[in-house]
């Protein structure tokens, strides 16, 4: 059984493939927050922008086998995906939650890999990652030991008190990026002035450490999702 908060049709807004179509399959649960407000200062993870819990999302819910979820997955895409298949443009899910890899397996990347779909997954990196993933994105918490130990890219917000970049390099990945760490909920207004500040700092990194680029999230500052 899988559990799945929420599915939508979006842009990659973070990361190496910003700006690319995909089907977000956000899961439910994670293993470093319960996602409960009460818990977050005691929480392994505690910035985390993310409601992951339940089922009850946009497009949430319950699917017994991966064929079931592929195929929602694949409803999400506009058009056939194999017919885009055919002509050279890759349909693409970006498995994230909550933590993915607390129910990804081989049997659904290979059912979305049926359905004509390129894999990529958001993970925080305490679990071992099945194989068939087409693009991996470890995000390391300060608190938790990253288990995987090559990956696509590695994507560190930043800044986290006690877990500076170069502790990262370790991890083997094409590209090494920071995230300037936004606050968990937006107020009213919008404005979030902790991340323009968080921003500064990060581009300050880049600017001494040419290893890591700047990325930022894009779908906030579109405002897409
Ligand atoms: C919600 S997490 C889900 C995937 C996985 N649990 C992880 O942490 O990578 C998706 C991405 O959002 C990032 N993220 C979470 N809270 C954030 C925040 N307040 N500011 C910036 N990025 C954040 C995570 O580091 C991760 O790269
Ligand atoms: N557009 C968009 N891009 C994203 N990249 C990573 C996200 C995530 O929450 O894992 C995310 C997200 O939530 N929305
Ligand atoms: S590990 Fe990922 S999903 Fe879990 S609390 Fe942290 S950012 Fe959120
Ligand atoms: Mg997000």
């Amino acid at each position: 059984m899988y559990r799945v908060k929420e599915a939508f049709y979006t842009l990659q807004g973070e990361g190496a493939q910003a700006g690319r179509a995909a089907v977000f399959c956000r899961f439910s649960k994670c293993n470093l927050w319960t996602g409960r407000e009460a818990d977050r200062a005691s929480a392994v993870c505690n910035f985390c922008d993310t409601d992951f819990v339940g089922t009850d999302g946009q497009n949430g819910g319950r699917f017994a086998t991966a064929a079931e979820l592929a195929g929602h997955v694949a409803a999400l895409w506009p058009g056939d995906p194999m017919a885009d298949v055919e002509t050279g443009i890759r349909p693409y899910v970006v498995c994230t939650g909550g933590e993915p890899l607390l129910q990804l397996d081989e049997a659904l990347i290979r059912a979305f890999h049926e359905q004509g779909f390129e894999v990529g997954v958001e993970t925080n990196g305490t679990l071992p990652a099945p194989a068939g993933i087409d693009w991996l994105c470890v995000s390391p918490k300060a608190d938790a030991t990253v288990v995987i130990r090559e990956c696509d890219e590695l994507k560190l917000v930043y800044p986290q008190p006690l877990a500076l970049p170069e502790r990262f390099l370790e991890i083997q990945a094409q590209h090494y990026f920071l995230s300037p760490m936004a606050s968990p909920s937006l107020p009213e207004d919008g404005r979030d002035p902790v991340k323009a500040s968080n921003t500064r700092k990060a581009v300050d990194y880049c600017l001494k450490h040419p290893r890591w680029r700047l990325t930022l999230q894009m779908h906030k500052i579109v405002g897409i999702d």
